[in-house]
């Protein structure tokens, strides 16, 4: 069933559990976290940033809400790094039923008022909203921060913020970033941080940049022609303890768009004759769906839906 975010999010909390927001850009994507998350029962939260809405529009947000509306578990759509009042309202017309309004970037002062404009319409309306307090670092399309401005969460901030906004759940910063280059070896994760700021506010709270970029889906990538870097994600041990101490909401994309990848070229590379998209994205589905499942685990969000 179609619910708000804070349906999902204020019992993950209160349950140290954290639920997966998968990004999606078309329905195999949709349907590979969606059927993933009935088959286990699990509470789930679709997202669409603005560079999904430019690429599907108001078709893929119908494509998700149907799909939403139909399934037998909790699921949420949700605008991922909304970068503006306008958008965010734009996108509840659109039928999501959460809203990130990311002004991380403004001056803190400047970030509660546009926080609040949006905390103030979405509740009129009864969605609930995301905010950011601290910068990410790491480059995706339509969300790129250099890494020097990256910086991390003061505790402090983070609750007069919360205080001052009404924001339902908070995205803070505490060392991951964006993609598949999260730093070397054991990318850094400031549990201390997260710690902190979980005693101290007790909404949710949103990990961004939480691809494992798992090792066996780079090395299937490579095998089947895939060019990468040396791709390094955060470990799931270092996720579930975030979820302990007050993460609820963990941010996932990358890990999907490279099992996509990785799913279509294995079958055009071992079937060069095969040209029937259900041969080449079904598979792809397939391979998506194993990471959902996987991340579901590692979250503790199985059964409890
Ligand atoms: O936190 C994440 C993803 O983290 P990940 O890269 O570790 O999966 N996100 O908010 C996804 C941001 C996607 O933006 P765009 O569609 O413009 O490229
Ligand atoms: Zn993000």
């Amino acid at each position: 069933m179609l619910v708000t975010g804070n349906d999902i999010l204020v019992p993950a909390r209160a349950g140290k559990y954290g639920v997966g927001a998968f990004n999606t850009n078309n329905m195999e994507i949709t349907q590979a976290i969606i059927h993933t998350a009935e088959k286990l029962r699990s509470p789930v939260i679709v997202q669409m940033s603005e560079g999904a809405i430019k690429y599907g529009g108001q078709d893929l947000a119908n494509i998700v809400i149907d799909i939403a509306t139909r399934a037998t578990v909790p699921v949420a759509l949700h605008l991922d790094h909304g970068s503006s009042y306008e958008n965010a309202l734009k996108a509840i017309k659109m039928g999501f039923t959460s809203v990130m309004i990311d002004a991380s970037h403004h001056s803190f002062e400047e970030n509660v008022r546009e926080t609040r404009r949006v905390v103030e319409a979405a509740h009129a309306m009864g969605i609930s909203v995301e905010s950011e307090l601290g910068r990410l670092g790491g480059i995706e399309e339509h969300v790129v921060v250099d890494e020097k401005d990256a910086f991390l969460t003061d505790p402090g901030e983070a609750v007069q913020f919360v205080e001052e906004t009404g924001t339902d759940y908070l995205a803070i910063a505490i060392g991951t970033s964006h993609g598949a280059y999260k730093g070397k070896g054991r990318p850094y994760i400031d549990q201390a941080r997260i710690e902190r700021i979980g005693e101290l506010v007790s909404i949710p709270l949103v990990a961004h940049g939480s691809s494992g970029v798992p090792a066996e889906i780079v090395g299937r990538f490579r095998d089947s022609g895939g060019e990468i870097g040396d791709a390094a994600g955060i470990a799931d041990e270092d996720l579930r303890l975030a979820c302990q101490h007050g993460i609820a909401k963990v941010n996932v994309d990358t890990d999907l768009r490279l099992a996509m990848t990785v799913g279509v070229r294995e079958v055009l590379t071992k079937n060069p004759k095969e040209f029937d998209p259900r041969k080449v994205f079904g598979p792809a589905r397939e391979v998506m769906a194993g990471i959902v499942e996987h991340k579901m685990g590692v979250l503790g969000s199985v059964g409890k839906a």
